[in-house]
């Protein structure tokens, strides 16, 4: 069971403070929403937890409990370094490899990130509805259709930290069901922290953090 405690955390990008003060103990098997106007620090709180960029000042303790293990153990807890093993990302910054087919992507990816437990390359993108574009290049998918990828690469590796930056950016109503759908079908006991203003998006969250109350 992954844990993360932020203890009195902001970040600021120059001068300008984005979020301080931020305490709060976010637990594996729970969805929390950060929600804001535009330009509120959504997107940077999740990078910051990530670990892609650092906090300005406070602290960020992870730690993980191997399933089946007793909960009276100590749990191991994760350096920053070694983070970004434990976690899956999909964000609109991050670019998928647009020579490459869906199935040559998905198969580079998990290379380097395991898949769920019983599914590859071929099965994933018939459950995304992508089966016919399987073997086209991603340049030439629609923005909805490489949506889909970027959400199936995040969502089926075989990671405890799942983070959500507006993951239905260009669905169209299939692709907020199918959202919805692998969210309850393969959500169950991940940690997953959803960057959101869309409440389609994040309503399935039990907690809600409003970056607001951090200025
Ligand atoms: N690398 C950077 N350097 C300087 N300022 C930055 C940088 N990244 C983000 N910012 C600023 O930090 C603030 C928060 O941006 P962020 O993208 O986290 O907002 P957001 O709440 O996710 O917005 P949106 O709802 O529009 O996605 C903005 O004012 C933005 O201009």
């Amino acid at each position: 069971m992954m844990t993360i405690s932020l203890s009195d955390a902001g970040k600021r990008f120059n001068r300008d403070w984005i979020f301080r003060h931020v305490n709060y103990t976010f637990t594996g098997g729970n969805a929390y929403a950060i929600v804001g106007p535009n330009g509120s620090g959504k997107s940077t709180l999740l990078q910051c937890i990530g670990g892609a960029t650092a906090f300005s000042e406070g602290k960020i303790e992870v730690s993980d409990l191997p399933a089946g293990k007793s909960e009276t153990k100590q749990p191991a807890s994760i350096s920053d370094q070694n983070l970004y093993k434990h976690l899956s990302i999909c964000a609109p910054y991050l670019e998928l490899i647009e020579e490459m087919t869906a199935m040559e992507f998905l198969s580079f990816h998990q290379t380097f990130k395991p898949l769920l437990d019983g599914w590859n390359e071929k099965k994933i993108l018939d459950y995304v509805g992508l089966e016919k574009a399987a073997h086209k290049q991603i340049r030439y998918y629609s923005s909805g259709m490489k949506q889909r990828v970027k959400l199936a690469q995040a969502i089926f590796s075989n990671s405890h930290l799942l983070l959500l930056d507006e993951p239905c950016t260009n669905f169209d109503d299939a692709g907020y069901e199918l959202y919805k759908r692998m969210i309850s079908e393969f959500g169950n006991g991940r940690l997953i922290i959803v960057s959101s203003n869309d409440i389609e998006e994040y309503g399935f969250c039990t907690e809600k953090i409003s970056i607001q109350d951090y200025k």
